[in-house]
């Protein structure tokens, strides 16, 4: 099996092309807006109702064509999600050819990169992949951990975020931030992440309470 590197890429201002415009490239064009991309070209003949739905309220552009390698000219990152294989794996190669970024839906390891299965909680980002041997088994770890990391988790990443940027001002003494940013991160949402945690958001006196309270925790675990 082909190794892969995991990283989370920022896509705001960088052009990515999507070849293909059925239910895969659809769920790959979703996928890329969800992920921050604001710059998506569509490249197909034909295309799904919400890729036309999406080109019609300016979400993406769509050039209703069939793909000529010119289209690609200019892109950060390419996936290929025809449902023609040849095209697919000579849209990887030319794309790797010019050092761009390139996926292909059919052949996972004919492009740079395959795409993780995803849960998101605000800030929180849970990637999932087999790197192709099984996508049903991705998807199906996906929604079990979307069960066990529920919505709760944005509000506490938020409040965590919150802190933490307090506790880089006001804490000289790393071991003790430290251990007043570890206690905090295990005040986790209940299991199903369905719960809140201590309420109060992330109002400055809230977060300021809490420091204290996890300031007094943490000394006295000294
Ligand atoms: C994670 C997810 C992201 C996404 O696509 O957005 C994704 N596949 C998803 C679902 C899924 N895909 C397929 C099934 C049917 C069950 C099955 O066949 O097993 C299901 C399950 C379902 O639909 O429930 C069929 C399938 N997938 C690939 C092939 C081609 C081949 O293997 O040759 C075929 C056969 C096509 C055919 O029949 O011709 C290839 C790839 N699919 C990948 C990603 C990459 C490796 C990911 C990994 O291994 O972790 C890779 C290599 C390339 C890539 O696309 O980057 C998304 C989960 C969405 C979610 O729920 O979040
Ligand atoms: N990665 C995955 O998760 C996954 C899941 C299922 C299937 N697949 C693979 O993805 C491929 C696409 O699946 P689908 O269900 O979206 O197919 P589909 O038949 O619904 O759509 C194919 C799209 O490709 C476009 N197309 C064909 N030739 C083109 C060309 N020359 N230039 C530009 N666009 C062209 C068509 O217009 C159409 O929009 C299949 O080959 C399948 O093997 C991948």
């Amino acid at each position: 099996m082909t190794a892969y590197y995991p990283m989370m890429v920022k896509l705001s201002g960088k052009r990515c092309m999507v070849v293909g415009g059925g239910t895969v490239a659809e769920r790959k064009v979703a996928a890329l807006l969800e992920g921050g991309a604001d710059d998506v070209i569509v490249v197909a003949p034909r295309v799904t109702d919400n890729l036309d739905a999406w080109t019609a309220a300016g979400r993406i552009a769509l050039r209703r064509k069939e793909y000529e390698h010119t289209d690609s000219e200019g892109a950060f990152l390419l996936i290929a999600a025809t449902n023609d294989r040849r095209l697919n794996s000579g849209i990887a190669a030319y794309a790797d050819r010019q050092g761009r970024l390139v996926n292909t839906a059919d052949l996972g390891d004919a492009g740079s990169f395959v795409t993780p299965s995803v849960v998101r909680r605000g800030a929180l980002v849970i990637a999932v992949t087999t790197g192709g041997a099984s996508p049903a088994l991705t998807a199906l770890l996906k929604r079990r951990l979307a069960g066990q990391y529920g919505p709760a988790y944005e509000p506490f990443v938020e409040r965590l975020h919150a802190l933490r940027r307090r506790v880089l001002a006001e804490v000289d003494d790393a071991e003790l931030r430290a251990a007043v940013l570890r206690l905090a991160a295990e005040e986790l949402p209940a299991e199903d992440g369905q719960g809140t945690i201590g309420g109060g958001g992330t109002a400055a006196d809230a977060i300021e309470q809490w420091m204290i309270r996890l300031l007094q925790a943490a000394e006295r675990g000294r």
